[in-house]
This record gives C-alpha cells, structure tokens and sequence, in this order.
C-alpha cells in the first residue's frame, strides 16, 4: 500500500485527491494537509480523507504531492524538513519551481519529479507533464505515470519544457473556458437567450474537441471541412484573422511562459 499525501487542498489538490478516489484508490491510502480549518473539514466531509499536519504527513506517507501556490512554498518546506522520512518520493504540481529548489531545501537525495497537471483532473480527463528530478529514478516516474494515469493522460518531457508545457496545457483549460464565455456572449448579442446559447456552444465545444482527440485529423483539415466557399464561416475566420486573434495567443501563451521562469526565478534568488 502506497500512502499519498496531498500537501496544500485547494483547487488542484481537490481535484487530484477527487480523481484519485475516482480511479479507485481507497480513501485510507489519501492524506491532505490544509492550512484553513473550515476548509479541511469540509473536504474529510466531502472525501473521507483523513486531514493531517505537514509533520504528521511528512511521517506516514510514501509520496508527498505540493500543491501549494508557488508563492507559499518556502513556509511549507520549512514544516516539511524535519519530518522528511528519507526516500520519501515529492511531486510538485507548482508553477515554474525546480526540482532543484526542493533539492537544495529537503534533505540530500530526496527523489523530487516535477508535475504539470491541469483541472480537468477533475473529470478523469488531466493532462500531465513529468520530469525527474537529480535523484528520481525510473521507479519514481513509473509510480507518478501510475498515479496521475488514473486521473488521465501523462507524458514525459526533459524538465527544460516545463515552463511551456505549464503556459499550453497547465493554463490551457482556461482559454477554452474563456473562448466558449465569449462565444456565449456573441449568441447574447445575436438574442439567443443565455441558456441555449450556453447549450449550443458546450456541445459544439465537445464534439470539436472529441474529433481532435479521436478522429486523428489535423485541426486545420477539420475546420477547412467547416469551411464553405461564400459561406458564414470564411466571415467569421475573416473577422478572427482581422483582430489578431492567432497573435494573441501567441503572445498570451509566450506571456504565461514567462511568468513560469519567472516564478522559478524568485525562489532561485530568494
Ligand atoms: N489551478 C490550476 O489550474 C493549476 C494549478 N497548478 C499548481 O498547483 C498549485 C496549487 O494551485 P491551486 O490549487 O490553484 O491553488 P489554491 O490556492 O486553490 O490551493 C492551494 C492550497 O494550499 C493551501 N496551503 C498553502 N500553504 C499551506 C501549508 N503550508 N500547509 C497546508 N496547506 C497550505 C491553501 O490554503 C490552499 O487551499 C500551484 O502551485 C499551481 O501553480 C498546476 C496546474 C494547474
Ligand atoms: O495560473 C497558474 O499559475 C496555475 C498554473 C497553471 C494553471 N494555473
């Protein structure tokens, strides 16, 4: 039995534990440290999972999962030092950090991999990202490959890709809400009550990207088939390609690669 504790219960380590618990492990193999009471309640309520302190972690569990903002890591790994059973395996699922950083604050040859993971955890349906830290070894990627498996699909990169991987498909989730909110509104704008049009947008969101996923088609061959000569969708791309659109998320995504380094970066210096 693998015990897993989940450092940090907000928004992804929600998702992680919920997942995990999906995917049939028992809630007696979960732990989860959370700083706010009300909310560690609720979520022992919610989960069956057993809330515990950072030390209290540190000690039972086989595999400790950060989930805390990036900001927040320096005061997690001074609760966590003292209590570091040695070979305990650390994931970090935190933005822009280094395996290094974990490296040079826990104690010498703690296995450390690095996780991208993204919400859709939620659903079974996650992407994740992996690399290995100096002192992480096949057996270390094998067991977090096993691990987020259950909650989606996981791919190994070189550590050197994760802060793009963290602007694509960490943040990724976040552009396809924000285009479907906005598509939502042009069907405001076209008088199509908010319902409907939420309706509309959801399913051709699903089905579009159940084509990407299963149908083994580029995305340029799918849309040129949507595409009629004289029609409403050439009208459309027009307008896209007129504001820019492609160059935003060019820039957009460059952006949130930059503020990944640039998260690394403050705890490199601090
Ligand atoms: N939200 C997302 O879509 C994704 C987030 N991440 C990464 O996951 C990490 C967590 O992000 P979110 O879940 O969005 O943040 P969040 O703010 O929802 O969750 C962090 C939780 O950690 C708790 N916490 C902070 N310090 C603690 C401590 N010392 N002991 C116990 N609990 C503590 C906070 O109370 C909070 O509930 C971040 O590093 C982020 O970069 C990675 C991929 C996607
Ligand atoms: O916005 C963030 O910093 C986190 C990391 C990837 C997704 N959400």
């Amino acid at each position: 039995m693998t015990t897993i504790a989940v450092l940090g219960a907000g928004k992804i380590g929600e998702a992680l534990l919920s997942g995990l618990l999906d995917g049939g492990r028992p809630a007696g193999d979960l732990l989860f440290t959370e700083k706010h009471a009300k909310r560690s309640a609720e979520l022992t309520g919610r989960y069956g999972v057993e809330g515990v302190s950072v030390g209290e972690a540190a000690k039972r569990a086989d595999v400790l999962v950060v989930a805390v903002k990036p900001q927040d890591i320096e005061p997690l790994l001074d609760q966590l030092v003292g209590d570091l059973a040695p070979g305990t395996l650390v994931v970090s699922l935190c933005a822009g950090l280094p395996t290094a950083l974990f490296e040079r604050r826990l104690p010498a040859g703690t296995p450390v991999v690095r996780v991208m993971p993204n919400t859709p955890m939620l659903v079974g349906e996650a992407m994740s990202a992996i690399s290995a830290g100096r002192h992480a070894g096949e057996e270390h990627l094998d067991l977090v490959e096993e691990l987020l498996g259950t909650v989606g699909k996981v791919v190994r990169v070189p550590e050197s890709q994760q802060d793009a991987v963290t602007a694509l498909s960490g943040s990724g989730p976040a552009y396809f809400f924000y285009l479907v909110e906005a598509m939502i509104d042009a069907g405001i704008l076209l008088g199509i009550p908010r319902e409907l049009a939420g309706s509309l947008i959801i399913q051709s969101a699903v089905g579009a990207a159940t084509m990407l996923a299963e149908g083994g088609q580029h995305p340029v061959i799918l849309r040129e088939a949507v595409t009629s000569p004289a029609g409403t969708t050439i009208m459309a791309i027009r307008e896209l390609e007129k504001h820019g659109v492609r160059a935003a998320l060019l820039a957009a995504i460059e952006a949130a690669r930059d503020r990944s380094v640039e998260l690394g970066n403050a705890h490199e210096k601090g």
